[in-house]
């Protein structure tokens, strides 16, 4: 068997670094991930994103829906508000998911929807604690703050919703005071979290529970079954972000889809819903997720941000402003393999480090000094690579 055509070693100013064993020509295949493991889309694709393969079609709304059969007080068969390009693709999807993954669905499209209309409510919210001085200079939430916000969450609500909702489990329901019921009813309607963080929190923790909870035995590896790898040891291996929230209101949001969940998630997913969990997301996503953009051959404009992916495995890759690995998403996957060299020759040689770029489309064409603040702001980095360093020495030359 050939050996893998790069390494991953440690790089003294980038953490990891994936390195070329030996020379490789251009188009050699490199990787090709698994599916991810957190995502969520824009609400205003929703209906229009496949929400397995990611497929769009240039507005055109996907039919084929998940209907589980109505029970309660439901009239109608939920639908989970996800859309699928195929019975194909719906049927990989619901089989991926597993009895409760679907569960975990269903609670999210009922918070959802009954928080619908009601997003500026604050009911019995915990509202971070800020303190001015400690905000990041571009208003992101502080480490401290972030921190003191979990807490604060943990110690009013969240501590206590975990305890009754084994007891819960345990005892039954009718066994709870009703002073005991009404916590839970108000960690439930903890101020409305928006669709696209229960969907993030909710693929999240579902991989935390799988990773943790698939028998060995369930394992295959032709089929994209959760398996029992270890896909939260490689989230934890990741570079992490320790300030993620863009903002206090996401910050929030994140805290309110926490304890909503809290409170009415099967009690088999309350040991992989905790802040630690979230956070722990939070801080991987933000450094390494992908765009899930229109596929190439869509036809649709690949500029369109339907949403985000965290796809550890395409992760492992740095980036540089003259890239020598060209990559493809290609249904639920991205696909990597070997485009040119710094120095735009073809293919790469043994010992050199293949990088992508993280810059989108016409970013591609700027300066070296707007390129560098381009990276620094999005992803926080001084920018190490080849080209940077070239060009920053030309234009150090004195005329
Ligand atoms: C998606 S990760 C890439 C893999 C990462 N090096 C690791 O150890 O897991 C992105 C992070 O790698 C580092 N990185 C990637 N490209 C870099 C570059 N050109 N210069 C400096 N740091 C870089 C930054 O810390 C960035 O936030």
């Amino acid at each position: 068997m050939a050996s893998p055509p790069f390494v991953i070693l440690p790089h003294p100013l980038k953490g990891r670094a994936a390195t070329a064993t030996r020379d490789l020509p251009p188009g050699s295949p490199l990787l090709t991930t698994s599916p991810c493991s957190v995502y969520t889309i824009q609400p205003e694709f929703r209906r229009e994103v496949c929400a397995r393969c990611f497929a769009y079609d240039r507005g055109v709304e996907w039919k084929v829906r998940v209907e589980l059969p109505p029970e309660g007080k439901l009239k109608q068969s939920p639908t989970l508000g996800l859309v699928f390009c195929s019975e194909v693709c719906r049927d990989g999807w619901v089989h991926r998911q597993g009895a409760i993954g679907l569960q975990a669905w269903k609670t999210a499209w009922e918070v959802g929807s009954r928080q619908k209309g009601k997003r500026s409510s604050s009911n019995g919210s915990v509202e971070p604690s800020v303190d001015g001085a400690e905000t990041v200079p571009d208003g992101r939430p502080s480490f401290k703050q972030i921190d003191r916000a979990w807490t604060a969450a943990e110690d009013t609500l969240g501590k206590r919703v975990r305890e009754l909702r084994m007891r819960e489990s345990s005892e039954g329901a009718a066994q709870l005071a009703k002073s005991e019921r009404k916590l839970l009813q108000r960690a439930k309607d903890s101020k409305a979290p928006s669709i696209e963080t229960l969907w993030a929190v909710v693929s999240g923790i579902l991989t935390h529970y799988w990773t943790h909870n698939t028998p060995v035995e369930v394992v295959d590896e032709k089929s994209d079954l959760p398996a029992d790898n270890d896909e939260w040891t490689e989230i934890m291996r990741l570079k992490h972000h320790h300030t993620p929230f863009a903002s206090h209101e996401e910050l929030q949001d994140y805290i309110s889809a926490y304890l909503c969940l809290l409170a009415q998630l099967p009690v088999a997913l309350v040991p992989s819903l905790t802040p630690e969990v979230i956070q722990t997301l939070q801080n991987a996503a933000a450094h390494n997720s992908f765009s899930i953009r229109p596929a190439l051959n869509s036809g649709a404009y690949n500029a369109e941000y339907l949403g985000w992916g965290l796809w550890t495995m395409g992760s492992i890759w740095n980036h540089s402003c003259a890239p020598n690995i060209a990559k493809a998403r290609v249904r639920d996957r991205w696909v990597f393999v070997v485009d040119r060299d710094a120095n735009g020759k073809a293919g790469v040689r043994a010992g050199e480090e293949l990088c992508i770029s993280y810059l989108g489309g016409d970013e591609k064409e700027l300066g070296v000094a707007e390129r560098r603040k381009r990276l620094q702001d999005a992803w926080g980095f001084e920018c190490q690579c080849d080209a940077c360093i070239r060009d920053m020495r030309g234009m150090s030359v004195p005329e």
